[in-house]
């Protein structure tokens, strides 16, 4: 067996213990937090997948160990079409690999970086698929709580999979509100930043984040600092350009970005939302990645 080490610990060929699955590594493909993912080849079966290696080097403290333990756990149990499918967790000596599904086409940061404002039809169409996940999470008491672009992958049928559970947390009974949050989400909500209780409006307030990126081409409370971002959010200081967009979705967003978590629609009301009585394509062609699709 190659035992080859790169600079990064990882040996070029990598043994689940459980199931003996042989994986040799492929292209790294990014960093995030912890972790570095890299392309994972099954060498019986050819499937590749996406590997997510942290170093146990930097799992030593017992809160960094939890919440690896936290995003295991909670990614392990769910199921859904448009949630990374969670394959296996496994380690060795020097590091934690989680198998996870491979999204070609990266994610909707890449897109949004590239296109900057998509259309409409392609809004309800990517967004719809996000909603549906999260009334699946929210049905079983789980917070992704860092729904953001680059969390939002795609793959070679440029269908959504929601990704990274490093944030996400299980609500205990409905009336439970969480207090922490360990780590600074993207789109993060006002009572999060007040450390008021939080719980599912937290999903949603970034879904309304989620589509004024997509539609209007930046964040909708970016300012060049965190603490001005902070107090805008806190304000709740932002502008929509009427004229840009339809009013349905003018409305829905700013149903979504209301101040107070229990003046914001749940997911399966956005899902029941006007603006999804638009044209949806039933599919998109990876093209899109690059240039706006024309409907026939
Ligand atoms: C073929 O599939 C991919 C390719 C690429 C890619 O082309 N990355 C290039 C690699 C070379 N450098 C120079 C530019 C980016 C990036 C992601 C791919 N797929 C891909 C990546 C995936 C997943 C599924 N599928 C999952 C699940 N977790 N992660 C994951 C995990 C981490 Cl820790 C970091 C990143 C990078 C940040 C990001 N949001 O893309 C991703």
């Amino acid at each position: 067996m190659d035992t080859a080490k790169d600079e990064f610990n990882i040996p070029n060929v990598i043994v689940d213990p459980r199931t003996r699955t042989q994986y040799s590594k492929g292209k790294f493909l990014g960093k995030g937090g912890f972790a570095r993912c890299y392309e994972l080849i099954d060498t019986t079966s050819g499937q590749t997948f996406a590997g997510k290696v942290v170093p146990k080097s930097m799992l030593v403290k017992p809160h960094q160990k939890e919440k690896m333990q936290q995003e295991v756990t909670i990614h392990q149990s769910l199921n859904h079409k448009h949630i990374v499918q969670f394959f296996s967790y496994f380690e060795d000596e020097n590091n934690v690999y989680i198998i996870l599904e491979l999204c070609r086409r990266r994610s909707l940061m890449e897109l949004h970086r590239r296109r900057k404002t998509v259309t409409e039809p392609e809004t309800r169409y990517f967004v719809k698929q996000i909603v549906e996940a999260c009334i699946y999470l929210h049905e079983k008491r789980i917070i992704h709580r860092d729904l953001k672009l680059g969390n939002l992958f795609l793959n070679d049928q440029m269908e959504i999979k929601i990704g990274d559970f490093g944030l996400a947390t299980r609500v205990e009974s409905e009336s439970d509100r969480k207090r922490t949050l360990c780590g600074t989400p993207n789109y993060i909500a006002p009572e999060v930043i007040n450390k008021k209780g939080h719980s599912y409006e937290v999903d949603v307030w970034s879904m309304g984040c989620i589509l004024y990126t997509l539609l209007l081409g930046k964040p909708p409370f970016e300012t060049s600092s965190l603490k001005d971002t902070y107090s805008k959010i806190r304000k709740n200081d932002y502008l929509i350009p009427e004229n840009r967009i339809s009013r349905e979705v003018v409305l829905l967003i700013q149903r979504c970005l209301r101040h107070e978590p229990y003046d914001r629609p749940t997911m399966q009301q956005i899902y029941m939302d006007p603006f999804f009585t638009g044209f949806i394509p039933a599919t998109l062609p990876t093209s899109v990645c690059t240039v706006a699709p024309r409907y026939s």
